[in-house]
């Protein structure tokens, strides 16, 4: 190997707290990473965590990981936001905007100075709202800053309609658009196992397809962090995972449709937010927003979220 042109994959987290560092677990056991740096304004967390995983890479995959400063950042391909306030029991997402503004107003002008050519994903709460103001603050194309949006309320929705279905999470298709938060949609008309729709699956296989019982699995994927957080404090395995699967979509280019928050224009009337839709994610980031055609209840839900967001975005002050 040349080592002047040597160019490991590099992927900088920012925030090591219960987010961050699972997430960094994650990715070294994925071996998607060459180098994995960590950042935090505590730095001996960050050094700890990074002592602890690294004592676990010669049980799993060769990674460099190291805690940082931003000037680590450099040549990362990938930049991953998880830091900030998390919510405490009875808080919504949307309780965390000044606090988590307040901190981006610092970090993200940090990590475009020394990384100008990469990508940043926000995961930080609110995160579609964080996205737009990484966006703006970084002055980056709108296609290399994304959230990590609803891919997290399309597993749960998978989950449970695997469970109520009983099959394989993977072989059921169905998203979750919107915020991610309170104002989330579920896009019922599109939903389905092997091309069937699920009224047709439900009648084809003898099974309930009640209205009441698929409210209720919404009702369960839209409240499951209020669940969670109230038992255990903070979620992070599955939001570790879907950070994964995120870099696992841009380091090895898939173009893989995932629902991740990304900028939208001219879409069922909706400009100028950031909100998660079926995207095709690849190395450049957000390629391409899927245009999907959905029911009048479901294009009203979409709307009703982006104006939540936007009423917030227009309070923050962003220049
Ligand atoms: N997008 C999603 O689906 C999910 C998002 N989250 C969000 O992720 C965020 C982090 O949650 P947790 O990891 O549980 O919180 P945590 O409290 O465990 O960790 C936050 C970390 O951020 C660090 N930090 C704070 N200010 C900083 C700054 N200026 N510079 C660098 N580091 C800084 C703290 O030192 C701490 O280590 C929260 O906003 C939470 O709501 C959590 C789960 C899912
Ligand atoms: C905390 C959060 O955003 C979640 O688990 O959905």
């Amino acid at each position: 190997m040349n080592v002047s042109t040597h160019n490991p994959t590099r992927v900088a987290i920012i925030g090591t707290g219960n987010v961050g560092a699972t997430f960094a677990y994650a990715l070294m056991l994925s071996g998607l990473a060459a180098e994995i740096v960590l950042i935090d304004v505590n730095k001996s967390k960050a050094q700890g965590e990074a002592m602890d995983l690294n004592h676990a890479v010669p049980l799993a995959h060769p990674t460099r990981i190291w805690s940082g400063t931003y000037e680590d950042c450099a040549g990362a391909v990938l930049t991953v936001v998880t830091a900030g306030a998390a919510q405490k029991p009875g808080e919504t997402r949307l309780d965390l905007v000044q606090r988590n503004t307040a901190i981006f107003r610092s970090i993200i002008p940090e990590i475009v100075k020394y990384n100008p050519d990469g990508l940043i994903l926000i995961a930080t709460n609110p995160v579609d709202i964080l996205t737009y103001v990484s966006w703006k603050l970084s002055g980056l194309p709108k296609k290399r800053v994304i959230g990590s949006g609803t891919i997290l309320d399309t597993a749960r929705f998978r989950y449970l309609l695997s469970e109520h279905f009983d099959v394989d999470p993977r072989s059921v298709h169905a998203y979750i658009v919107g915020e991610h938060g309170d104002s989330e949609v579920p896009v019922w008309s599109l939903a389905n196992i092997a091309g069937m729709r699920l009224p047709m699956f439900c009648a084809a296989n003898g099974m309930s397809c009640q209205d009441d019982a698929l409210d209720h699995i919404f009702q369960q994927t839209r409240d499951a962090a209020y669940e969670i957080i109230e038992r255990k404090g903070s979620t992070y395995y599955a939001i570790g995972t879907g950070l994964v699967r995120i870099a696992e979509a841009i380091i090895r280019d898939q173009s893989t449709v995932l629902s991740i928050s990304s900028y939208i224009e001219d879409y069922y009337g909706i400009d100028d937010v950031y909100i998660s839709l079926p995207t095709i994610v690849d190395r450049g980031g957000a390629e391409r927003t899927l245009r999907l055609e959905l029911s009048n209840e479901e294009i009203a839900g979409l709307q009703n979220s982006a104006k939540v967001l936007k009423e917030i975005i227009s309070q923050l002050n962003l220049g």
